[in-house]
C-alpha cells in the first residue's frame, strides 16, 4: 500500500484496507485528492469489537471528559476551518465559502454538544405506592454505527458523532466512499484530541460491503443513516431482524410557495439559493416552485434572469457560486431527469452539460416551466440543480400541491401576508417550514428531520438529539 494512503482507524490504530481507492476532485479529474483505505469486513468486525470493548469505560467516564474532548475537537475545526474547507470543496464540489461554512457548522455542532454532555438529566417521579421513589434516567444506547453521504462530509458526520460521543457512546463510522477526506481529516481532529483507543472507529469504504457489515453486525446497537431512499429503506428492515434502533434522514421533493403578494426582491433569491446552491445537492433543496397565477410571469422572468446569471465553476474561484456537480454517474442522472422533463412537456431552461477548460462535472442549473405536480421530474428526488415551476390559483391549490408528495423534509413560503405564513406553517406536512427563506441552510443547535418517506425515527440535531442517541431506564426503589 502506498506511504501516502489514508488510513482507516479501529481500535485506535491507523491500518490499512483490504483495498484502497483515489478521491478525485470533481472540478478537475486530474486533481487527485489521496488515496483512501477501504475497509474489510473483517476490519468492520475490528472495529465493532473495539467499540463494545471500549463502551463501559466510556460510557461511566465523567460527562467533564466528554464534553473536554468534544471543545477540543470543535477548537481544532475552527482553528483549521480554511484548510479543511478548502479540502472539503475540492472533494465534493461545493463553493469554498459554503465548505468553511460547513467546517464552521461541523465546530459549532461539537461544541453545542460539548455543553449538551453536561446536561445529560432524568427525572425523579412521584411513586403510585408509598415510600418508593421513581427515577427515569438516560442511558448510553451503546455502540452506535453512524452511516454518511457525500452532500455535506463533515457537517453530517459531526451532527452524529458529536451526540453519539457526548452521550457516552461508542461509534463506528462510514463516510461515503466518495468523499473520505473531510471525513479521515475529522477522525485524526478526534484521535488527536485524545479520544480513548476503540471509542471512535472510522471504516472507510463502500456502502455494499462496509455500509452492509455495520448494519447487520450483532456488536451494533444502533443505526443514524443520511442517504437516498432506497438503502434508507433496506437499513430499516436489516435493523428490524436485527432489533437495532435505526434514524434515516432520507430525500425530499421540497416544495416552495411564491404567493402572489410576495416581495420579489426576497422571493427571487430565496428560490435561487433553495434551488441552486450546493449544486441542488441537499437534501433540503427547493426542487419544486408552487407560484401563484398573479405573480407567476413576473417571478419567472425575474428567475431566468437571475439564473442564468449564476456563475457556474471552479469552487475554489471566489466569484463562483454554483460549483461541479459531485460525480459523473449524479450528472448522468440530472441530465436524464433534464430530458425526461421535457418529454413530459415541461419548458425547459437551461440543464445542459457546460465544458471547462478543466474537466469536471459541472452543469447549467434548469427550470422546467409549465410543469405540473404530475409529472415524474416534481414527484421524484433529483439532487441536482433542477426545479420545476409550478404554477397554481391561489393558497389553497399552493398548499394542496405543496403537500401532495411522498416526501416531508422542509418546505417554504415566500409572502408578505401573516395569514398566509401562519395557516402554511400549520398545515405543511413537512419537519422544517420556512417563512421568506430558503428551504434549505438550517440552524445546528434545534432539530432537523422530516416526515412521511423524508425521516424515520426520532429527530437530529440539538437536545432533541439525546432521543436516539440514549436509553431510557426507569428505576423503583423503596426506603423502607
Ligand atoms: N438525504 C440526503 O442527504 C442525501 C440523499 N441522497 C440521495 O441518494 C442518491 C444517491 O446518492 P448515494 O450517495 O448513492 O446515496 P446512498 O444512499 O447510496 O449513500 C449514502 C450512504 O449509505 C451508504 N450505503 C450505500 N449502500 C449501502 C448499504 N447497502 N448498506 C449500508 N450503507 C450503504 C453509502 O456508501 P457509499 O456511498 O460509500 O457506497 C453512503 O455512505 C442521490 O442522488 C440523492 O437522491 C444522497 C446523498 C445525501
Ligand atoms: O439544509 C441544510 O442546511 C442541511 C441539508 C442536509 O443536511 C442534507 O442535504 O443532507
Amino acid at each position: 500500500m502506498s506511504e501516502l494512503m489514508k488510513q482507516n482507524l479501529i481500535a485506535g490504530q491507523w491500518l490499512d484496507g483490504a483495498e484502497a481507492a483515489e478521491n478525485l476532485n470533481p472540478a478537475d479529474i486530474s486533481d487527485c485528492i489521496g488515496v483512501y483505505a477501504r475497509a474489510s469486513v473483517e476490519q468492520v468486525n475490528d472495529a465493532a469489537q473495539a467499540a463494545r470493548a471500549a463502551l463501559p469505560a466510556w460510557s461511566s467516564a465523567s460527562p467533564q471528559l466528554r464534553a473536554d474532548l468534544l471543545e477540543a475537537v470543535a477548537q481544532a475545526l475552527f482553528a483549521r476551518k480554511d484548510e479543511i474547507g478548502t479540502l472539503l470543496a475540492r472533494e465534493e464540489g461545493k463553493t469554498l465559502a459554503e465548505a468553511i461554512g460547513e467546517t464552521a457548522r461541523a465546530a459549532q455542532v461539537f461544541r453545542f454538544f460539548a455543553g449538551e454532555a453536561l446536561r445529560v438529566g432524568g427525572d425523579a417521579v412521584a411513586s403510585v405506592r408509598p415510600n418508593v421513589d421513581v427515577e427515569v434516567q438516560r442511558e448510553p444506547v451503546g455502540v452506535v454505527g453512524l452511516i454518511t453521504p457525500w452532500n455535506f462530509p463533515i457537517a453530517i458526520p459531526a451532527w452524529k458523532i458529536a451526540p453519539a460521543l457526548a452521550y457516552g457512546n461508542t461509534v463506528v463510522f462510514k463516510p461515503a466512499d466518495l468523499t473520505p477526506a473531510s471525513a479521515h481529516i475529522l477522525a485524526e481532529i478526534i484521535h488527536a484530541a485524545g479520544c480513548p483507543a476503540g471509542v471512535f472507529n472510522l471504516v472507510m469504504g463502500r456502502g455494499s460491503v462496509v455500509g452492509d457489515a455495520i448494519s447487520t453486525h450483532p456488536e451494533v446497537d444502533a443505526i443514524s443513516f443520511t442517504g437516498s431512499v432506497p438503502v434508507g429503506r433496506d437499513l430499516a428492515v436489516t435493523a428490524a431482524r436485527g432489533m437495532k434502533k435505526i434514524q434515516l434522514e432520507m430525500g425530499g421533493k421540497n416544495p416552495m410557495v411564491v404567493m402572489d403578494d410576495a416581495d420579489l426582491d426576497i422571493a427571487v433569491p430565496t428560490v435561487l439559493n433553495g434551488a441552486f446552491f450546493s449544486t441542488g445537492q441537499r437534501c433540503t433543496a427547493s426542487s419544486r416552485i408552487i407560484v401563484d397565477a398573479g405573480i407567476h410571469d413576473a417571478f419567472v422572468e425575474r428567475l431566468l434572469r437571475d439564473m442564468g446569471a449564476l456563475k457556474v465553476g471552479n469552487p475554489l474561484d471566489s466569484a463562483t457560486q454554483i460549483g461541479p456537480v459531485v460525480s459523473e454517474k449524479q450528472l448522468s442522472n440530472n441530465l436524464e431527469y433534464v430530458k425526461l422533463a421535457g418529454a413530459e412537456g415541461a419548458e425547459v431552461i437551461g440543464g445542459e452539460r457546460l465544458s471547462h477548460e478543466s474537466v469536471g462535472y459541472f452543469q447549467a442549473p434548469a427550470a422546467f416551466l409549465n410543469a405540473t405536480n404530475d409529472m415524474q421530474s416534481s414527484r421524484q428526488e433529483i439532487f441536482g440543480p433542477c426545479a420545476s415551476i409550478i404554477k397554481v390559483a391561489g393558497f389553497d391549490e399552493a398548499l394542496a400541491v405543496a403537500n401532495d408528495t411522498e416526501f416531508g423534509l422542509s418546505s417554504g413560503i415566500c409572502t408578505s401576508s401573516l395569514k398566509y405564513a401562519r395557516e402554511f406553517k400549520r398545515q405543511s406536512e413537512a419537519g422544517m417550514v420556512m417563512v421568506n427563506l430558503p428551504t434549505a441552510g438550517v440552524d445546528y443547535h434545534v432539530p432537523f428531520g422530516g416526515r412521511k418517506g423524508s425521516s424515520h425515527g426520532s429527530r437530529e440535531q440539538g437536545r432533541y438529539a439525546a432521543e436516539f442517541y440514549t436509553a431510557l431506564k426507569t428505576s423503583y426503589s423503596f426506603a423502607g
